[in-house]
C-alpha cells in the first residue's frame, strides 16, 4: 500500500510561487494500477515526480513498500529507489547503447554480475516482446518498440512499483493500446503496483481500477473508474467523461424524442458492469412482442466492466410496454421512461 498524507509542493522562484501540489491525500492498494487524470498544469508530472523523489516535497508524507520516501538519506533513498521503476513520455533511453544494454543498465549500477546481468535481460526481452531486437539502437526502434525498452529497463531490479509518466502520449492509438495491454499483463503476472498520469479518459477506462482527477494541485475527484464513469461530480471530470463517451446535449434527449414520437414509449437504458452483455433489447422484443427502434447509443469499456447507455422507442400494445419496462427495471439495467425515472 502506499500511502500518501498532506503532500505538497511549492515551487519558488525570485518572482512569484506555485503550489504545483496542494494537500494531496491518496491511498493506493498494493497490485492496483491507479489513475491520475488531469489537464495542462494540474500537477500531475510533480505529483508523480515526489513519488521517487526526483522533486522534494514542501511537505507532507509518503508511505512507500513500508518506508517513508520523505525520510529517507541518499543512501537508502537509493536502495528504496531501486524498488521503484518510472517511465516516461519520451522513454530517456541512452541513445548509444543498444537495446540489450539499456535495459542492462539499471542491473550494472545496482552492481548485479555479468552472468546475472544476462540472464535477466533475456527474460525482460522476452517479457515486452522484443526477442530478436537485442542488438538494435533506439534510432532503428518504433515508438512502441522504445517504450518497451523503457519498460523492460524499469522493471530490470524488480520494483514494487511502476510511475508512469504519460508513457503513452506520445505514441499513435494501437500503440497506446498495446502498450496499456503490456502494462495489465505486467501488473496481473508480476502483480506490480502501477501509478499512472495522463491526460487522456481513455486510457485510464482501459487499464486503471481507480482514479485521481487532479486540478490546481489539488485531487478534486477520486473512486472506483466506474463509479467515476456513471456519476461524475465534478466538472472538469464531466471533460473527462466527455472525452470518450461524447458530448451530452443540451436538451434532455428522452425528450428531444418523445417530441418526434406519436405512439409507444421512449426509453432510456443504462448499463453498467456486467449488465451490458444482456440481450436485454431481443428478450423484451420476443417476450413482450413489440418493436423496438434504437435511436441513440454509447457504450464503452472500462477495465471493470461496460459503461454506457441506449436511447430505444417501445411501439405495440401499451400495456406490454409497461410489462416490457418493468422487466428490464427488474434486471440490474437501469430504466428512465419519457423523462421519469
Ligand atoms: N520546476 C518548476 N519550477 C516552477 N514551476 C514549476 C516547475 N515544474 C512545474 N511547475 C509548475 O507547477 C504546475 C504544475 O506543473 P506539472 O508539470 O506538475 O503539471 P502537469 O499536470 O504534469 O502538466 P503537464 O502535463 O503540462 O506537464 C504548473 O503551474 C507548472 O508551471
Amino acid at each position: 500500500m502506499i500511502s500518501i498524507k498532506n503532500l505538497s509542493k511549492i515551487y519558488q522562484s525570485k518572482q512569484n510561487e506555485v503550489t504545483a501540489v496542494d494537500n494531496m491525500n491518496l491511498t493506493i492498494n498494493k497490485g492496483e494500477i491507479y489513475g491520475v487524470i488531469g489537464f495542462s498544469g494540474a500537477g500531475k508530472s510533480t505529483f508523480v515526480r515526489l513519488l521517487n523523489r526526483l522533486e522534494e516535497p514542501t511537505e507532507g508524507q509518503i508511505v512507500m513498500n513500508e518506508k517513508d520516501i520523505t525520510k529517507l538519506k541518499s543512501r537508502s533513498l537509493r536502495q528504496e529507489r531501486q524498488k521503484i521503476g518510472m517511465i516516461f513520455q519520451h522513454f530517456n533511453l541512452l541513445w548509444s547503447r543498444t537495446v540489450f544494454e539499456n535495459i542492462a543498465f539499471p542491473l550494472e549500477i545496482a552492481g548485479v554480475p555479468k552472468d546475472e546481468r544476462k540472464a535477466k535481460v533475456s527474460e525482460l526481452i522476452e517479457l515486452v516482446g522484443l526477442a530478436g531486437r537485442e542488438n538494435y539502437y533506439p534510432s532503428q526502434l518504433s515508438g512502441g518498440q522504445k517504450q518497451r525498452v523503457g519498460i523492460a529497463r524499469a522493471l530490470a531490479n524488480d520494483p514494487k512499483v511502476l510511475l508512469c509518466d504519460e508513457a503513452t502520449s506520445a505514441l499513435d492509438p494501437q500503440t497506446t493500446d498495446d502498450i496499456l495491454d503490456l502494462l495489465v499483463s505486467i501488473n496481473e503476472r508480476l502483480g506490480l503496483t502501477i501509478i499512472l498520469i495522463t491526460h487522456e479518459m481513455h486510457v485510464i477506462k482501459k487499464v486503471c481500477h481507480r482514479v485521481a482527477v487532479m486540478e490546481g494541485g489539488k485531487v478534486i475527484e477520486q473512486g472506483e473508474v466506474l463509479d467515476v464513469f456513471m456519476r461524475p461530480k465534478e466538472k472538469t471530470t464531466r471533460r473527462f467523461v466527455q472525452q470518450v463517451m461524447g458530448t451530452e446535449q443540451e436538451e434532455d434527449p428522452i425528450s428531444t424524442y418523445v417530441k418526434a414520437y406519436k405512439t409507444g414509449k421512449v426509453a432510456k437504458l443504462h448499463f453498467v458492469g456486467d449488465t451490458a452483455n444482456q440481450p436485454i433489447i431481443s428478450q423484451i422484443a420476443k417476450k413482450f412482442n413489440l418493436d423496438i427502434n434504437i435511436l441513440q447509443g454509447n457504450i464503452t469499456q472500462t477495465k471493470d466492466g461496460t459503461y454506457g447507455s441506449l436511447y430505444v422507442h417501445i411501439d405495440g400494445d401499451e400495456e406490454q410496454i409497461n410489462q416490457a419496462i418493468q422487466f428490464v427495471s427488474e434486471t440490474s439495467v437501469e430504466v428512465e421512461v419519457n423523462g421519469d425515472a
